[in-house]
């Protein structure tokens, strides 16, 4: 795709070979409000530094397709019209969170991360595109989010991309998930040796690696992987452990 950089939307021939590319056609209003909010990345940008994907292909492709691909069925099944609750920890610039507000317009958004400063900007980024009854921020680790009575065992997606090794986020994302819930963890390569990490996390947990999907992104934008987590029983209690042990001491590593 080959998007003018600077330009708000890309050209209608480069975004019809997007959409047909992730599978998933956004409504025309839709494709506007992506594009809303990537002025409102480049305008926050301006005054903090959150992210250098806001250009062209970088933002289309970078962002927002990587954002939606793993979760094409969701967007065109019959959940569409469901009323989900999803998480986005480590939520940084507001993506995938914001990108996925917006493309499930029925879904309720908990976004959260540590640095107050980014989650003011992507609160009034929310609030710059109406949504602030549907996507709710929260300034906290995420070590704590997972103890908090009101996120524990709630959600029906718990999703993070580029927060931490996988068995770090596997500790975070899957105390969230209600039973049926399940944890999308956003990777970019994924090697055997990750998946054995990531399997005895996962036992610690009481979850399951369910599928491992992988794609290239277009405009050799690279390889990404999508892992995807069930709960096998409840999470005990012991997870997450305190702030700041989970990256110290990833589980299945921890003697
Ligand atoms: C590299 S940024 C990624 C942001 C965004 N998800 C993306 O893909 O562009 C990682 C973010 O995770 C947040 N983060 C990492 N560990 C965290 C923790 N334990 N609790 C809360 N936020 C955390 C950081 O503050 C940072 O904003």
């Amino acid at each position: 795709m080959a998007a003018a950089s600077g330009s708000a939307l890309p050209t209608v021939a480069d975004r019809d070979a997007l959409w047909e590319a992730l599978g998933w056609r956004p409504e025309p209003a839709q494709v506007e409000r992506f594009g809303a909010l990537q002025q409102q990345l480049r305008e926050w940008n301006g005054r903090l530094n959150l992210t250098r994907l806001v250009e062209g292909d970088d933002y289309w492709i970078a962002q927002v397709f990587d954002s939606l691909w793993p979760l094409v069925p969701l967007l065109s099944g019959p959940h569409r019209d469901q009323p989900l609750e999803l998480i986005d920890v480590g939520t940084g610039c507001g993506v995938p969170g914001l990108v996925l507000a917006l493309a499930l317009p029925q879904a309720r958004l908990t976004l959260v991360d540590s640095v107050g400063r980014k989650v003011e900007a992507v609160r009034a980024m929310a609030a710059a595109l109406g949504l602030e009854q549907r996507v709710c921020l929260r300034c906290e680790r995420i070590e704590l989010t997972g103890r908090a009575p009101e996120c524990r065992g709630r959600f029906d997606w718990a999703v993070a991309r580029a927060v931490a090794r996988a068995p770090v986020v596997a500790e975070y994302l899957v105390p969230l998930l209600a039973p049926s819930g399940r944890a999308l963890l956003y990777r970019g390569q994924w090697s055997e040796q990750d998946q054995a990490d990531l399997e005895r996390a996962c036992h610690q947990l009481r979850a399951r690696i369910e599928t491992v999907q992988r794609r290239e992104l277009p405009g050799e934008r690279g390889l990404r992987h999508a892992v995807c987590l069930a709960p096998t029983a409840s999470c005990p209690g012991t997870y997450p452990r305190a702030v700041g042990i989970p990256a110290k001491v990833p589980l299945g590593q921890a003697v």
